[in-house]
């Protein structure tokens, strides 16, 4: 692999710095009435992935805030958790400051920037995240702190859980061996459009790797989530060169799992190329290593599509047009 594949490498010595740097947070769950996460692109990802896999583990509203400004419910009965890998992303510093004025109570997952100086200022709980890297490739270590935090706030300390998942994720070639068959057996364009069919538990993991293929394959990739997506996208669903769809089920749902199989059989027929992924069981173990699967899947699309996968060319000269306002 051409570019970020050792940033990627290091997948599991993240989750292992955060099992090791995690401290409890001491946050009474009863004394709160909601969650917001707050985050963009690679790190903002971390809250959804953790949405989806507490949505029926935690009695308490989450709601995913990718933007500058949070929900008027939030207030003093609120967590505002922030994750920003450079802490200089300005929707994550803008929403910051609001939950600091509705006296929100706080915690920052960064390795610095200004959101650690603010947060150091207000004395919030900050967790540390190692440093130098491109966002995108460090997300083990904000999301397993947020797997931490959320277990934390359910009395439940799976740090060993997590370490067990380190170990076992650090076998990174056999990724590399598994998405490489993968890829020439269901990939054979080069210049294509991905379409990931998941439901709500693997919502977050499957808009993770859209967005590694936005990001590192500069391809266009779309999230279509069931039930919802069998009452509008499916009509779209016919020969399409050049769309690759991928299937991504918890099989949560008895009924769900009857959609899947009718919209594979309906692909079938009109033989568009589609990726069914395995999915062993719900367990974190799972969640985890589909992460990092599909993580490498988007670097071998990314060589497939000649594409330059560590720069993000558009994504600057928008910031610094930004800087300019
Ligand atoms: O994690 P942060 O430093 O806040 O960055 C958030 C996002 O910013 C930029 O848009 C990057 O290109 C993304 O890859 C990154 O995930």
């Amino acid at each position: 692999m051409k570019y970020i594949s050792q940033e990627l490498k290091q997948f599991s010595k993240q989750i292992k710095f955060a099992v090791d740097n995690y401290k409890p947070h001491g946050i009474d769950k009863s004394k709160l009435s909601n969650i917001v996460i707050c985050g963009m692109g690679g790190s903002g990802i971390a809250g959804r992935i953790a949405k989806g896999y507490f949505n029926d583990k935690l009695d308490l509203p989450v709601e995913i805030v990718n933007d500058y400004v949070l929900p008027r419910y939030t207030g003093p009965k609120t967590l505002a958790i922030f994750c920003s890998y450079s802490g200089n992303t300005e929707e994550t510093i803008a929403a910051y400051k609001i939950a600091q004025e509705k006296g929100c109570q706080i915690i920052v997952i960064t390795c610095g920037g200004e959101i650690e100086k603010l947060a150091q200022h207000n004395e919030h709980l900050i967790y540390k995240v190692e440093s130098g890297l491109q966002p995108r490739m460090a997300l083990g270590s904000p999301l397993t702190y947020l797997f931490l935090i959320f277990f934390d706030l359910l009395g439940q300390y799976k740090n060993a859980d997590l370490q067990k998942i380190v170990d076992f994720v650090v076998n990174s070639d056999d990724y590399v061996l598994q998405t490489g068959e993968m890829v020439n057996k269901y990939i054979s364009t080069i210049k294509n459009k991905y379409v990931i069919i998941t439901d709500s538990f693997f919502e977050g993991v499957a808009t993770r790797f859209a967005q590694q293929i936005q990001e590192n394959a500069k391809l266009e990739a779309f999230v279509h989530v069931l039930p919802e997506a069998n009452h509008n996208a499916i009509e779209s669903y016919y020969s399409k060169p050049g769309t690759n769809f991928i299937f991504l089920n918890s099989r949560n749902n008895h009924r769900t799992n009857l959609r899947f199989a009718f919209v594979k059989e309906l692909l079938t027929k009109f033989d568009v190329p589609m990726m069914e992924l395995l999915v062993k069981d719900n367990s974190l173990n799972t969640l985890f290593h589909i992460i990092y699967q599909l993580d490498w899947l988007s670097l071998q699309v990314a060589d497939k599509a000649d594409a330059v996968s560590n720069q993000i060319p558009n994504i600057n000269s928008l910031k610094e047009f930004l800087s300019k306002q």
